[in-house]
């Protein structure tokens, strides 16, 4: 028999299920109430809130989807109204069922008339390749799914809410966008006024958001989705979560993250050529990642040219016994060149402890990074010209914009069609206040406060850390009492990475001198 969670107001009661709205704090969104079910075995279903769960006695309409031919031939079309997806699929004999999200998919009923629906699209923060696959497949999905005619581009991130004209959304006007990399509707950071913003929505009576953007849109987008509510409008907020960093958890890996992955080989190509074309050449890549090295650890995965590769994940250090500069040293007397590739939030301790460090922010309120690249590239050079044991020649690449820059590869375009197409079909179905994203493979809606709280990160003591180290035989820069913290602070493993190793196999492991 479920059980209501404590700190959670059971509301309703289904069967064996209950489901309560969490009223404890929700960190920046703190009128945000959760939607939790639990059920036998320890089940629990993260719900997202849905459009009657504040307007009374909304009409219902059969789903168009059900006469369209593409469609309709598939049996089973329709996900079942109890069709949920496991937020962890390694478990034990005697494990509980865990945390599950409601599973993404055309319903059988809809909660708008097509001809009413006027919906909006709106891209926030980086760029990131796929954004504007995502905005065609919106805008089609709509159109050929459901036959929603008006959709319409807000212009430059939220501030174009209430500061710019709009952009009329066409299946004609998208048809291309999809091999053009950045956004048609340009994008912003900072100028999320929550007022202004749900005036124009209410204003321009539109009645479906769709707000693509990383972990900060999708942070404005809950506020958005509060302040519809308290309103009590009949309008659906759906997010799409976008960030090249792949720093949204919950979510198997986020749009754009495998094109951005696939076009560094390139930069990293290139620090090889000019590696090895010079005596003791050193190439030197800086690829994205403010906070989690995901770009720069699958690129070297995939490239095997790079020796040492440096996350904000994981410390390091330059000077004295397993730093980098004897690594470097050894590596170029084993083999003559090096490939290092760098992640752009990697050793900010360290460039603050040797630069004034500034503590600027950008206008969304994220910390401005000292460029790293440069940085070490000076390190480097300084410390092998002071030595004058060996003359390095160093190659510096920065190719971050030109990464960003780029259309989503064809994988990226297949994946952004289904988070539209999955967004798409949960604001049909009233649902609201939700991020789209797989689960384990499954399309999933995943409340906005779990894709807000946390980021994701790379988990030094997971095996994929471990495959890397051994793939680039670089040292771990892990000290012994390193090691007992980055385990103590081990967080459960992403959905990229992969098991933990135990303390043992770690403390084996370390560096020793
Ligand atoms: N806590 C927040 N509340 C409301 N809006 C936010 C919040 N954090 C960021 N935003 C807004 O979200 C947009 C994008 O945020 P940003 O951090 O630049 O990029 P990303 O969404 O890619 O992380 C900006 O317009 C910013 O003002
Ligand atoms: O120079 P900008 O446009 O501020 O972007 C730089 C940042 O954007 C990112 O690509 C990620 O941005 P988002 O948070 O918008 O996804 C970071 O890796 C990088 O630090
Ligand atoms: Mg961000």
């Amino acid at each position: 028999m479920g059980s209501v969670v404590q700190n959670f107001v059971a509301v309703t009661v289904l069967g064996s299920k209950k489901i309560g709205l969490d009223i404890s704090s929700m960190g920046e969104a703190p009128n945000s109430q959760q939607k939790i079910v639990t059920g036998d075995g320890g089940y629990v279903l993260e719900d997202v809130p849905h459009l009657s769960d504040y307007i009374p006695n909304l009409p219902t309409y059969p789903n168009p989807v059900q006469d369209n031919p593409s469609y309709s031939v598939v049996k089973q079309y329709f996900v079942d109204e109890d069709d949920t997806v496991a937020q962890k699929i390694v478990v034990h004999k005697n494990s509980p069922r865990g945390i599950h999200f409601r599973r993404a998919g055309p319903r059988q009923k809809v909660y708008f008339e097509p001809e009413d629906v006027h919906a909006c699209i709106v891209t926030c923060g980086g760029l990131c390749p796929g954004l504007n696959t995502v905005i065609r497949e919106i805008v089609c999905g709509l159109h050929y799914m459901y036959g929603v005619k008006r959709v319409m581009g807000i212009d430059g991130g939220y501030r174009g809410f209430y500061s710019k004209n709009i952009i009329p959304l066409t299946p004609k006007v998208v048809n291309d966008i999809h091999k053009r990399g950045g956004t048609i509707l340009g994008t912003s950071r900072g100028g999320h006024v929550t007022k202004k913003i749900v005036d124009s929505i209410q204003d321009r009576g539109i009645n479906q958001v769709y707000i693509i953007g990383g972990d900060g849109t999708q942070r404005g987008a809950a506020v958005i989705f509060e302040e519809i509510r308290r309103r009590g409008l009949n309008v659906s907020v759906a997010g799409i979560p976008k960030t090249i960093d792949n720093d949204i958890p919950v979510i198997d890996k986020s749009f754009g993250f495998d094109s951005a992955v696939e076009e560094a080989q390139r930069a990293i190509s290139a620090a090889h050529v000019e590696a090895t074309s010079f005596e003791n050449g050193i190439g030197l890549v800086k690829l994205m990642g403010r906070d989690s090295g995901f770009i720069a650890m699958y690129a070297t995965l995939a490239s095997r040219d790079v020796d040492c590769c440096l996350i904000p994940e994981s410390p390091f250090y330059l000077e004295g016994c397993g730093g980098l500069f004897e690594y470097i040293e050894h590596r170029l007397k084993e083999n003559g060149h090096m490939v290092i590739v760098i992640a752009e939030g990697a050793g900010q301790e360290l460039v603050s402890e040797s630069l004034r460090c500034t503590g600027k922010q950008d206008p969304s309120g994220n910390k401005l990074l000292q460029d790293v690249g440069l940085w070490i590239s000076e390190r480097i050079k300084e410390h092998f010209s002071k030595q004058k044991k060996m003359l390095i020649n160093l190659k510096y690449i920065d190719p971050t914009y030109m990464i960003r820059a780029i259309p989503s590869n064809a994988s990226d375009n297949v994946y952004c069609t289904l988070l539209a197409q999955s967004a798409v079909h949960g604001a049909m179905a009233g649902y609201t206040g939700f991020t789209v994203g797989p689960v384990n493979g499954r399309h999933a809606y995943i409340p906005f406060n779990r894709i807000t709280e946390t980021q994701n990160k790379v988990v030094i003591t997971d095996r994929m850390w471990a495959r890397l180290l051994s793939s680039t035989n670089q040292p771990s820069f892990l000290r012994t009492r390193d090691i007992i913290k980055a385990h103590k602070e081990e967080e459960p493993p992403t959905q990229l990475s992969d098991d933990s190793t135990t303390d043992d196999n770690l403390m084996e492991k370390q560096v020793l001198c």
